[in-house]
């Protein structure tokens, strides 16, 4: 782990959704930021009602709210990465664009779309508006699914992840990490989960992205709820600590491994990832 005064430590920021079931989202970003010796802010875009079994309502917040939130956080503090969650609306989407478009420091963007459960987070009309959030962003963390959704090509295969990834980064994102944890098991086998890191920093001998495949065991467990939101958090941590994209999304993608497996059996649903096991390396 990097030095940095225990008192004084860096200030990495979420911007996302509230999981009244405390298993995802801000709550969620929030305990990985600590857990890795991170000050977390939270500039909460939108509440939910949810447990483990489902998602109830979604009540999003005004954009002008969010872009208050924002500036107090921004104001005070020397925020050194910000994650962006579950944004909800198209104006939500295009207002937290807006907002980093002046900030210099590391932008984790986990592209939220679905809920674990199925449900929706982020209205259909607002896909369209994340291309310029990825053109900004230091990393896009999308899972399958999304990474379909914002290249509009299907991804069923570690070489789609690498295309998708490949993609994003042509888009303009520094980095794309497209997690394979929903692949089918027929396409990279059962025991595993190949997870794709695509960087547009170039690779010597081919001059284009480099690509970076890692795997990692496949845990039998359906307490997954929240694994997207710490993984992401726990890079931006990382990043605020000053480690490269390349080293905070080894050693946190390793992590997750047990952060699953340590998962909490709580709710009568699928339960969730434990993020207080993250940021021990
Ligand atoms: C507020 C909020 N943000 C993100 C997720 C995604 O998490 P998961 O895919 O594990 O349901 C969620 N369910 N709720």
């Amino acid at each position: 782990m990097s030095e940095y005064d225990p008192v004084d430590p860096p200030v990495a920021l979420t911007v996302a959704g509230s999981d009244s079931g405390g298993g995802a989202g801000v709550q969620a970003d929030l305990t990985a930021m600590r857990a890795h010796g991170v000050f977390g802010a939270s500039v909460v875009t939108a509440t939910t009602a949810q447990n483990t079994r489902g998602v109830e309502d979604v009540n999003p917040l005004p954009a002008d709210h969010v872009a208050s939130q924002y500036a107090a956080v921004a104001d005070d503090f020397d925020v050194a990465a910000v994650k962006t969650g579950m944004l909800a609306t198209a104006e939500v989407v295009e207002t937290v664009t807006e907002l980093v478009a002046d900030f210099n420091a590391p932008l984790v963007v986990d592209p939220v779309m679905v809920a674990a459960t199925g449900d929706r987070l982020l209205s259909p009309a607002a896909e369209d508006a994340y291309e310029d959030l990825v053109a900004a962003a230091t990393l896009v963390t999308p899972n399958v699914d999304e990474a379909a959704v914002l290249t509009g090509n299907p991804v069923e295969t570690p070489a789609d992840a690498e295309a998708a990834g490949r993609e994003l980064v042509a888009l303009g994102a520094d980095a794309a990490l497209v997690k394979g944890g929903h692949l089918s098991e027929g396409a990279v086998g059962e025991d595993v989960v190949v997870d794709t890191l695509v960087r547009a920093e170039g690779d010597s001998e081919s001059g284009g992205p480099t690509v970076d495949r890692f795997e990692t065991p496949r845990i039998d467990t359906d307490a997954t709820h929240g694994s997207g939101c710490a993984l992401s958090s726990a890079i931006a941590a990382r990043l605020a600590r000053g480690e490269s994209v390349r080293g905070a999304v080894d050693v946190a993608v390793e992590e997750m491994t047990e952060a699953v497996r340590r998962g909490y059996d709580v709710g009568e649903g699928p339960g969730a990832v434990n993020p207080t096991v993250l940021g021990e390396e």
